[in-house]
């Protein structure tokens, strides 16, 4: 019987595609203790459902040695429960935020990674003083405001310090690390690279004054990155 609940029909609509994010989104969280961007149950990764009202996202406090694909938990685009057996991810508000008012995101990352995240405690943005930032963040890596988990606050802080920038991540101010991509994995590079060019840019600075690069340069570099790289 066909399920009245339009959000029910979408999950019934898109029933494959949820079980492949499912699985996918499952897997991309094995990344984020891969590269030390997260302890214990910190850190979170979503994907939004193409085409639905829908996303999937991680369950809150569940250890990623024990996270599979059946725990991920499907919501609306208001971060209301659809289908799951656990709570979804405490941060599913900011979520849900960026996707509502960001259509071309299809994946949302937040992660505490300790060179960032000391970053963002200092509320400093990132320099764009290397090469591999102008890749992948056309210049520095922005600081938001810090905003107190439970409503749209962090979703807002994110999208107003995301408007008119190249960088896919945001620095929340006391807090740590939000990335958004076209896909879940590109969100999830996003929070890895930032990871490590945080890293990169506090040590240099631990040797002297650390300079960004000529914007003329980044603009060349974010371009060739972005349009040529790669295969
Ligand atoms: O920083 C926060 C809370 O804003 C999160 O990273 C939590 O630490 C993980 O929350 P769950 O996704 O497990 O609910």
């Amino acid at each position: 019987m066909t399920s009245t609940d339009p959000l029910q029909r979408q999950l019934a609509d898109h029933r494959a595609e949820v079980e492949r994010l499912r699985q996918k989104v499952c897997e991309l969280h094995g990344e984020l203790p891969r590269w030390n961007l997260v302890t214990w149950t910190s850190g979170n990764i979503s994907a939004r459902v193409p085409d639905t009202d829908l996303m999937v996202i991680k369950p809150s406090g569940v250890s990623y040695d024990d996270i599979t694909p059946a725990d991920m938990v499907v919501c609306d685009l208001h971060g209301r429960l659809v289908e799951g057996h656990h709570k979804p991810s405490s941060d599913t508000d900011a979520h849900a935020y960026v996707y509502r008012a960001l259509p071309d995101v299809g994946g949302v990352v937040h992660t505490h990674s300790p060179y960032a995240t000391a970053w963002a405690a200092r509320g400093e943005a990132v320099p764009c003083a290397v090469t591999a930032m102008a890749d992948e963040f056309g210049g520095d890596i922005p600081v938001g405001p810090f905003a107190l988990i439970g409503d749209d606050s962090i979703g807002k802080g994110i999208v107003a310090t995301l408007e008119g920038q190249r960088s896919p991540a945001v620095l929340m101010r006391g807090h740590g690390v939000f990335t958004v991509g076209a896909t879940a994995r590109a969100a999830v590079k996003a929070a890895v690279m930032c990871e490590d060019v945080a890293r990169t840019v506090h040590i240099a600075r631990q040797g002297g004054p650390v300079e960004r690069l000529p914007q003329e340069d980044v603009d060349a570099l974010y371009h060739r990155y972005q349009n040529v790289y790669g295969q």
